[in-house]
Parts: C-alpha cells; structure tokens; sequence
C-alpha cells in the first residue's frame, strides 16, 4: 500500500570533467545517493544480502529495519566508505562512493569522543578538519552553533567523562552536523540510551533534520522512531536455508511514511494511518523478515 516501487531513474548526467580519473561516474544520477545492485558475501556461497537497490533525495530521512545479522550495518558502512561490498556500486551526488569522506557524518551507538578533549575541543577537531583554513574566530562560532542546536552550550567546556549517556550522544550528533555532511548516517545512535532520553533526542533529532533539510539514512530497531523520523522505511530480510537452497537476504520492501511530516512525538498515536503502518511494519518483522 505505501510501497514505493519506483526507483526513479533520469538521463541527468554529471559533468566528466568534475570527477577524478578513478571514480565512476553513475550514468543515472536522479537519486542524490543511488546503491546499484549490492551484495556482500563472506562465504562466497552464502552471501549476507545481494541485489540491494535503492535511490534517495536530497533532504530524505530513511530508515532502515530488518532484524540482527541481516546486513543493516554493512550496508551503512559501505555508505559510508568504511567497508567495500562484494559487489555492486554506491553514488553519491553523482560520484561512486570509494572510501570515507567529510561529505559523509556517521554516528555509531559509541559516541566515540576523544576522551581527554572537551566537548567544545571534540568539535573543534571535526571542523578543523572540515575546513583547514579556518581561523580560530570562525572555528569558535561553528563549534559554538552545533552545540546550542543540541542543548549543550552550558555544558561546552566539559569532558566527556563528565557528561551523561545522552549528552554524549548529543555530541556526537552536533559534530556530525557541525561539517555540514552531504549525509548523515546513523547507526542505532539511540540504542543505548534509556526511553525518556531517547524520546527527547529523536525530537531534537527530528528539529535539526527538518532545519538543516540533511539527508539521513539511519538503522534503527524500533519501529516507532522509524515512524516519527523516516520519510521512507526500508525493510530488510534476512538470508535464509529454503527447500531450493540458500537465498541472501535483501530490501524487501520500501515503505513511504504517510504521515505528515510535521509531526511529533506525542501526537504520532493519534494520527490517521499511524496503527496501520505499525501493524505494517510489525507483521513484517514477525513473519516475513525471516521467511521465503
Ligand atoms: N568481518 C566479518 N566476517 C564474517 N562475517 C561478518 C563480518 N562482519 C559481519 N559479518 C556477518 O555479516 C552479517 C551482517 O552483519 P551486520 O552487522 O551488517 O548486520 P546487522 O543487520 O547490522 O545486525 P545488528 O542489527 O545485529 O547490528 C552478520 O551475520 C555478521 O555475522
């Protein structure tokens, strides 16, 4: 009902001229990111997921669901330039994606924040490697910027050994924004943060996505943060032993959230369509991510 099967495709092509001598250039960029039939195998017989094709907008917020062990995380990886499929192409703005770069912001479940740096510090880190040429006075109001937009700045000259589960989160998240990434890819950024905190970092999330209009593309296990942040929700299945042999798991199913998209939190359950997506996304997770 909210599929969306159209992977629209248009004859755009990106100036030659523009891309190094080793990237691909994609011959059919209407997507701002387009993942071209990707696979990753471990064993060659058994590949975790294969034939994974989907496009995004510039501005989309994506999720990702499927269950453990699918392939969520490679496939981010790979988005990202930290790891390489096995097969298959990633383009992002019209140039194959061909290791890590500032254009792409990732949050892992770690905060992984430079210990002995401040928060202010951490930051700084970031956007001075964004930008070399900065002087300190711009560096300053960048660092300062990101943190007020997470509700930090009481707490800017702090290490993170001083800060909470959640604050720490919200550092990692500011400095992600902070270099004004082409995308931001999260992976299950909330996990381990408990229910209250979660919820109230989702609605900054959600305020600072809608302001900035960043491109995101998160893995998340909860289905209802899918539902309040997602524009489109990607379900994944896992790969499985059937009667005629092994088959790979992949993108089963994409999911437009029909949802206004000014929405929040606390209204999510009272609005139209809200329980039939749910029940949607649920019967998914208990009956078809794992079977063929
Ligand atoms: N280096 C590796 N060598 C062998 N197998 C691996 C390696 N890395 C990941 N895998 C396997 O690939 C599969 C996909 O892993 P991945 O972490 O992408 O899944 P996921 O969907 O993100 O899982 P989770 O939701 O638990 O984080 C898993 O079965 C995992 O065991």
């Amino acid at each position: 009902m909210w599929s969306d099967e159209s992977l629209r495709e248009s004859a755009s092509r990106v100036a030659p001229a523009a891309t190094p001598p080793n990237q691909k250039v994609s011959p059919m960029s209407s997507g701002f990111l387009k993942v071209e039939r990707l696979a990753k195998a471990y064993q060659a017989a058994r590949p975790v997921f294969a034939d994974v094709s989907f496009e995004m907008s510039r501005g989309e917020f994506v999720c990702i669901i499927g269950h453990s062990g699918c392939g969520k995380t490679t496939i981010l990886n790979v988005l990202a330039g930290l790891d390489t499929a096995s097969s298959g192409n990633v383009f992002m703005d019209g140039r194959e994606v061909a290791g890590p770069s500032l254009e792409r912001g990732v949050v892992f479940q770690g905060h992984a924040l430079m210990p002995w740096l401040t928060v202010r510090q951490n930051i700084a880190f970031a956007v001075k490697s964004r930008w070399p040429d900065w002087g300190k006075e711009e560096v300053k109001a960048q660092v300062e910027k990101y943190v007020a937009m997470v509700g930090l700045s009481h707490a800017i000259d702090k290490k993170p050994s001083e800060l909470s589960g959640g604050m720490k989160q919200r550092v990692g998240i500011a400095r992600a924004f902070s270099i004004q990434p082409k995308m931001l890819l999260l992976d299950e950024p909330f996990g381990a943060l408990d229910a209250l905190t979660r919820g109230t970092i989702q609605d900054e999330l959600m305020g600072i996505v809608r302001q900035t209009q960043q491109t995101v593309f998160m893995i998340t296990h909860d289905v209802d943060e899918a539902i309040l942040l997602a524009d489109r929700i990607l379900l994944m299945s896992n790969g499985s032993d059937t009667d005629s042999g092994y088959r790979p798991g992949g993108l089963v199913e994409m999911v437009s959230n029909p949802l206004p998209r000014e929405r929040t939190r606390a209204q999510l359950h009272h609005l139209d369509g809200y329980y039939e997506l749910r029940n949607h996304i649920v019967d998914f997770l208990v009956s078809r991510a794992k079977a063929h």
